[in-house]
């Protein structure tokens, strides 16, 4: 449902409460400006009938042409000063948005993630968020000044012949209906508009990430047509949301344009006005063009302000990820329960089915299983991104879901198969969330184990590397050593490794290994891999099917079960 003006301005005067004070002040300076600008017609009037029209005094033209000078100078300083504190309020707002979008981005549950494309959400933090800030203060501005304008004008035109200003008044209406039918397009468009732009940047986002498989799939044309179909659409939103402005100015100005020609007719013929007067009042009605325009025009900036707001505020809004456990999870000994977990990621379709293990603390425990059969899910779940339809999950005897997520994650070290790394060195990549307390030894030591320190002193600047987007300076394997040395560095009681060796070389593999079977001492360790050799010394290998254990036993036991186990060892052996 688009977003209503009532609840647009409450939920950005949340953001501009604490500048209150200051848009009072912008505020102000810019009814000063205007009413200083708004005695303009009054002035030449009187300048034609008393200086033009009679004797040319030089005293009464000094003081006239100071009076006028005074004004430029007075309201163009006001003015100055009205768009540099505004400008001011803007970026603070932009910033602030920025500040409490990405906040919560951080805290956004896993399945935010998987069910919005990246690029729409960049966009919500690169482009609409500077949409809405210009309505904070630009749109508001120009408000005050244009409609101040035009009450104080119309005031003035009446005060000066209401018959005549009475008659031109009946176009108002007119105005009104031309700004109200075209309003709800723009704003539909804008919608639009903004939506195109997030698919826009979600596609570049995926291309310029994905580049190597867009060239080695010779994937251009495919893309470029994609591209250009969205670039068309926000090109055709973008003319109709102008054409919808264009048509708004025209009309209103053909009004305008009808209101002067009348002026001058009844002026000069039935109403008999003086030079002075009339130069006064027609002087009044051109100086009511630009903020009638203006005024019409608002539209334009503040429906796509209300779209850019229903995608920002959307975001604010967003439920954050459920973290009712209070208790603090301090030092665990690691043992892990499943108790008749079942779990699907929506109401349709069942992933995992009565689940029921028993992890010792310092036990590693292995999952195998055909692809999609559940075991990444089971990880999941335990890393609390996901929380089971049914059954519990305990660590140390107590539901994970009674514990503060920070204090229970900070117990498990985590290594992905997608290697993820930060823009940022080599030691900021390897004390991840740690930099400012993990002393360098520390870095220095969990490198060693996961047999990355080597190639690290062979880096110009060591451990100060740079490592660039997502450490794309690096080769595959100098990824998951880094990823395996972070998890190290971390030195939790909790370890999970999801194919975490699979990037590696058979030797450095056989090294890595050693340094993770170090790493298990003492630590609940639970590993996903495909290859079986890598898990064969595994206090408990668990096999699943479709979302079910269907085995489970030491890598012997299994074998000599002669069950599905000793099938995928016989086929991975063969191979
Ligand atoms: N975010 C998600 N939303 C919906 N369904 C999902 C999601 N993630 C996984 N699934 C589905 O859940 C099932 C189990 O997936 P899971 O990733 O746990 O399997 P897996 O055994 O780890 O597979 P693989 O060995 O290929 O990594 C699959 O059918 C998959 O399509």
């Amino acid at each position: 449902m688009p977003m209503q003006y009532k609840q647009f301005i409450y939920h950005l005067f949340i953001y501009l409460k604490p500048h209150v004070g200051k848009l009072v002040f912008t505020s102000v300076m810019i009814m000063l400006a205007t009413v200083l600008e708004s005695s303009v017609p009054e002035i030449t009037g009187r300048i034609v009938d008393e200086l033009f029209a009679t004797q040319r005094e030089s005293r009464t033209a000094f003081i006239y042409a100071f009076a006028l000078f005074g004004i430029v100078v007075l309201s163009s300083l006001f003015a100055l000063t009205s768009t540099a504190v505004s400008s001011w309020v803007s970026n603070k707002v932009i910033m602030d948005l920025r500040v409490t979008m990405f906040a919560k981005l951080l805290k956004l549950p896993k399945s935010y993630f998987d069910q919005h494309p990246t690029g729409k959400t960049l966009s919500k933090l690169t482009f609409d968020v500077e949409q809405i800030a210009d309505s904070a203060s630009t749109i508001w501005l120009d408000f005050i000044k244009s409609s101040m304008t035009v009450v104080i004008l119309i005031s003035y035109l009446f005060y000066k012949n209401w018959q005549l200003s009475l008659t031109l008044l009946v176009l108002l209406p007119l105005m009104y209906l031309a700004v109200k039918l075209s309003s709800n397009r723009m704003r539909r468009s804008s919608i639009k508009v903004q939506k195109s732009m997030g698919d826009m940047t979600h596609l570049l986002n995926e291309n310029i990430s994905g580049n190597t498989l867009v060239k080695i799939y010779h994937a251009q044309s495919q893309i470029s047509e994609k591209f250009n179909s969205l670039i068309k659409n926000i090109r055709q939103q973008h003319f109709k949301v102008d054409m919808s402005s264009s048509f708004n100015t025209a009309f209103v100005n053909i009004l305008i344009g009808l209101s002067l020609s009348s002026v001058v007719y009844f002026s000069s013929t039935s109403l008999q006005m003086s030079a002075g007067e009339f130069l006064s009042f027609f002087t009044a009605m051109g100086m009511l063009l630009k903020p009638a325009k203006s005024l019409v025009n608002i539209n334009k900036p503040l429906q796509n302000a209300m779209a850019a707001g229903e995608s920002v505020f959307g975001l604010i809004n967003e439920k954050k990820e459920s973290n009712v456990g209070t208790k603090k999870l301090k030092k665990p000994k690691g043992a892990i329960q499943f108790n008749d977990v079942s779990f699907g990621y929506n109401h349709n379709t069942i992933v995992l089915k009565r689940i029921n293990l028993d992890i010792k603390s310092g036990e590693t425990i292995a999952f195998i299983g055909a692809t999609g059969s559940g075991k990444t899910t089971i990880i999941k779940l335990l890393m609390r991104f996901y929380s089971p339809k049914q059954g519990s999950i305990t660590v140390d005897g107590i539901d994970i879901n009674q514990f503060e997520i920070d204090s229970f994650r900070s117990n498990i070290a985590f290594v992905d198969q997608n290697v993820q790394l930060f823009n940022d060195s080599i030691r900021g990549n390897i004390a991840l969330g740690q930099l400012g307390t993990m002393s360098d030894k520390q870095i220095k030591l969990s490198a060693i184990a996961a047999n990355a320190d080597e190639f690290i002193q062979q880096l110009e600047h060591g451990f100060d590397t740079q490592i660039g987007e997502n450490g794309v300076s690096l080769s595959g394997g100098q990824r998951q050593r880094l990823a395996i040395a972070r998890a190290i560095a971390k030195d939790s009681p909790i370890l999970i490794l999801d194919e975490a060796t699979s990037a590696l070389d058979n030797v450095t593999e056989k090294q890595v290994q050693n340094a993770i079977h170090e790493m298990q001492k003492d630590r609940t360790t639970i590993i996903i891999a495909h290859r079986l050799s890598t898990i064969q010394k595994a206090d408990r290998i668990i096999v699943l099917r479709h979302g079910s254990i269907i085995e489970q036993g030491t890598h012997q036991e299994l074998l000599e079960h002669r069950g599905e186990y000793t099938q995928l060892y016989k086929h991975q052996f063969e191979n």
